[in-house]
Parts: C-alpha cells; sequence; structure tokens
C-alpha cells in the first residue's frame, strides 16, 4: 500500500455521465471503503456533495488550486477544457499527485500512459516504476475494441487492422442521447396518423419521414449538426483536414476520432503512438448511429499468418474476463451481439469471426463495449485500485 492512511481522493465531474456512472462502479466494488473522498464542481462549491462524503461533506470548488492541491490523486471525468485549465496550474504550482483523466487532452503527452490495465498492466506498471503520475483513459472505441480483441494484438499476429465504427448517440454526452430521442419522437408524430392505419400507403409514410428529418428544426439538430434518426453521420470529432501536416502524419482527410484509432492503439499497445507511421496500421471510418449507448465496430484484420478460426476464438476468449465470444450464426449473433444486450454490462461480445474472400490471413469480426463502462469510466476506477496497490 502506498499510503499509510486513506489517501485523500478529489473527484471531479461526478455528476456528469461518464462521471455518475464511474460512481456507480466505485460503490458496486467497495471502493469508497479504501479512500477519503473529496468532491469538487464546476458549478455548485459549497453545495452538499453525494452520500459517498465522509469528512468533507461540502463541494469544494473545482478550480480552487488550493483544494486540489491537498488531495494526494485526483480523478476527473469533468471534460477536456477543464483538464486544459486546471492540470498546467496544479501541476506548476508543486502538485505531485497521480491525476487519473477520462478526457482526451493529455493523452499523447510523452509524460502521459492510456490506461486500460486487462491490455496494458505492463506498460502501467514501468511507468509506476519510473515515477508516472498522469493516467489517461482512452478513446472509448478504442478501449472497446482492445479489450475485445487486444489477444490477436498481445499474441504478436495483426499486421494490420481496419476498424468500421457504429457509435452511439452516447459518445456526445447526455444532451446527444435527449438530441436523437427528440428526433425519434418528432418524426413518429409526423406519421403517427399513417402508421395507426394498417392500409395507409407505404411510400407516403417515407415521403412525409423524409421531409421530415429533412427539416428538423435547429434546436433537434444543435447537438449533432445533422439529423441522426433514421439516419448516420460518418464523422465524428474534428475534422483534421487534408493536409494538416502540422497534426503528426494525419494528411489523409481524417477524422480526429479515426486519428485516435491508430494512434492510441499503438500507444496503449506500448509500441508508439503515429498514426500511419505506427508499428501496426490501425485505419478505417468512424460513423455516428442511431444507437443510444454501445459502440459497435466491424474489424477487418490482416494476420501476419494463416490462423485457424478457432484458433482465434480461443485466444480471445481466454484473454480476459470480460470477453465473450458470440458463435458465428445467425441466433446466436442477434441475440448476443447487440447494442441493446450489451448496454449496462461488462461484457465485451466479440462475434461473427470468420475468414474474408480475400484470403486465408484476413479475418473479420465484430464486436460491441458500454463505452461508459470500459470505454470510460472503468478503467479510471482501475488504475485507482492500481494505484491503491501499489
Ligand atoms: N461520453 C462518453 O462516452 C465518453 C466521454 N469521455 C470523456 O469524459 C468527459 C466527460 O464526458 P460526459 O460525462 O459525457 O460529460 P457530461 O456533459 O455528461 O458531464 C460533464 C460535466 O457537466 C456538468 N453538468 C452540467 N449540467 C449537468 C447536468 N444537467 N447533469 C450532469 N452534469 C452536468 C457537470 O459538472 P459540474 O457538476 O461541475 O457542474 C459534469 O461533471 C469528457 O472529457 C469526455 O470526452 C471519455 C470516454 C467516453
Ligand atoms: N468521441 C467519442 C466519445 C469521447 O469522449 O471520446 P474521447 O474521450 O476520445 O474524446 C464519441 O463521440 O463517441
Amino acid at each position: 500500500m502506498a499510503y499509510a492512511s486513506q489517501p485523500l481522493v478529489g473527484l471531479v465531474g461526478w455528476r456528469g455521465m461518464v462521471g455518475s456512472v464511474l460512481m456507480d462502479r466505485m460503490q458496486a466494488e467497495g471502493d469508497f471503503g479504501l479512500i477519503e473522498p473529496m468532491f469538487f464542481s464546476t458549478s455548485n462549491a459549497g453545495g452538499k456533495a453525494p452520500a459517498m462524503a465522509k469528512n468533507e461533506t461540502a463541494l469544494k470548488d473545482a478550480y480552487d488550486i488550493e483544494s486540489l492541491k491537498k488531495c494526494d490523486i485526483v480523478i476527473t471525468a469533468q471534460g477536456g477544457d477543464y483538464t486544459t485549465e486546471v492540470f498546467p496550474k496544479l501541476r506548476a504550482a508543486g502538485w505531485n499527485g497521480h491525476w487519473i483523466d477520462a478526457a482526451s487532452t493529455l493523452r499523447m503527452k510523452d509524460d502521459a500512459i492510456i490506461i486500460l490495465d486487462p491490455v496494458n498492466l505492463p506498460v502501467i506498471q514501468n511507468a509506476l516504476n519510473k515515477g508516472g503520475k498522469n493516467w489517461i483513459g482512452g478513446n472509448c472505441t478504442v478501449s472497446c475494441m482492445l479489450m475485445g480483441v487486444g489477444a490477436l494484438y498481445k499474441a504478436g499476429l495483426v499486421e494490420w487492422m481496419t476498424s468500421m465504427t457504429y457509435q452511439a448517440a452516447s459518445g456526445g454526452g447526455a444532451q446527444h442521447m435527449r438530441e436523437l430521442l427528440t428526433q425519434f419522437g418528432t418524426i413518429n408524430s409526423e406519421v403517427k396518423a399513417l402508421l395507426d392505419d394498417p392500409k395507409s400507403a407505404i411510400l407516403e409514410i417515407d415521403r412525409k419521414v423524409l421531409h421530415k428529418q429533412q427539416n428538423l428544426s435547429a434546436a433537434e439538430t444543435a447537438n449533432f449538426g445533422a439529423p441522426l434518426g433514421g439516419s448516420l453521420i460518418p464523422w465524428i470529432d474534428k475534422d483534421l483536414g487534408i493536409g494538416a501536416a502540422s497534426h503528426d502524419d494525419a494528411d489523409w482527410g481524417v477524422s480526429k476520432e479515426e486519428w485516435k484509432g491508430g494512434a492510441e492503439t499503438n500507444k496503449i499497445l506500448g509500441q508508439g503512438a503515429g498514426f500511419g507511421t505506427a508499428a501496426t496500421p490501425v485505419d478505417g471510418f468512424c460513423v455516428r448511429v442511431g444507437a443510444m449507448r454501445c459502440h459497435s465496430q466491424a474489424l477487418t484484420f490482416k494476420l501476419k499468418k494463416n490462423v485457424p478460426v478457432a484458433d482465434i476464438e480461443a485466444l480471445i476468449a481466454a484473454d480476459n474476463a470480460w470477453v465473450k465470444v458470440v458463435p458465428n450464426t445467425r441466433e446466436a449473433t442477434v441475440k448476443d451481439l447487440t447494442p441493446v444486450t450489451v448496454t449496462g454490462t461488462m461484457n465485451i461480445p466479440v462475434g461473427r469471426i470468420r475468414k474474408l474472400a480475400m484470403g486465408p490471413e484476413y479475418v473479420g469480426a465484430f464486436t460491441i463495449g458500454d463505452q461508459l463502462l470500459w470505454g470510460a469510466a472503468e478503467p479510471l476506477r482501475r488504475m485507482l485500485r492500481i494505484l491503491l496497490d501499489a
């Protein structure tokens, strides 16, 4: 145990979507029994801290460096803007504690480790031994993918991989989930009378739906910037720009979410962090779909050699306690390999594992993860436990 008594752990962003899931998981795993929590807020300093508070029952100001400095460990799910503003000030003030963060801001810094311990515990331990202090959760899609198929990387089998994602509204936060449901409601109301009449013409329904989708109000598309209900948006996160030489080697019109796939996967595996020049090329398209929660991904691997599907399944299944191989049958797939089945669970199903027509080294798979659990909250609380056990 690195701490003589229970360490003071500052919790920032605990009432947001990721933060709430984190609080649930910490309670479920008894983490609060091991720490002295101090709750912070950016909007309600002085207000009442949640029930898990022990000695400090009032919310502290999340921008107050002096309060943050008292903490042995700070865990934040407050967001990138908060990290950008507070983290440098806190370090500049001489704070030498552990910073555990869900936001992407610090991920690519040399002194930051992207934490996903079932996949990269040796990388984490190595950094810890060298005095590392900055522990950053990975991009949700990348973390869920590696929880599913990390075994193939660990076995050194992957020559390259593409990932085509189907990312839920929840990846954007609470307002995005509400917006999707509002859009579905508006569209449904538009054709409710026709739907209730079994004799109505489907093309008339279709025409009215399309007209409504194309004429949603600005308020109904404020977060996604485009209709998502009954549609999809093949761009997530920033436009890094064609020829964006300033941004690493990402000059192929890649979106930032796609760039993270290559850069973060390699960094998590401890094999450099470039995109395109990385040890293992990872690239594809990231697409927002009208799912509520859970990110899904269709993966294509070029393996370094021909490995039988049964061996691939066995490797994946043995990798960690949460990955579940779903038999490649229609029945099993529609039952066990959907966002609706996976939401709210720690399970990472991997199915549709099969050889592709391009040749025996080409393997396809489909995987799903609850991006608020393995994609965000869980690696943070597990890092806390690693620090407590160190
Ligand atoms: N959503 C996701 O799937 C993932 C998110 N992340 C990262 O985690 C961070 C936080 O994301 P997320 O949790 O989605 O953000 P949220 O917008 O849900 O919460 C962030 C903060 O918003 C404030 N807030 C304002 N109004 C409300 C309200 N009505 N209810 C709750 N909180 C409110 C809270 O701060 P306060 O209490 O101080 O007012 C809260 O901590 C981001 O950096 C994101 O990039 C990482 C991986 C996945
Ligand atoms: N970008 C992800 C969610 C997220 O917050 O990712 P990151 O932590 O890499 O910014 C999504 O929209 O689905």
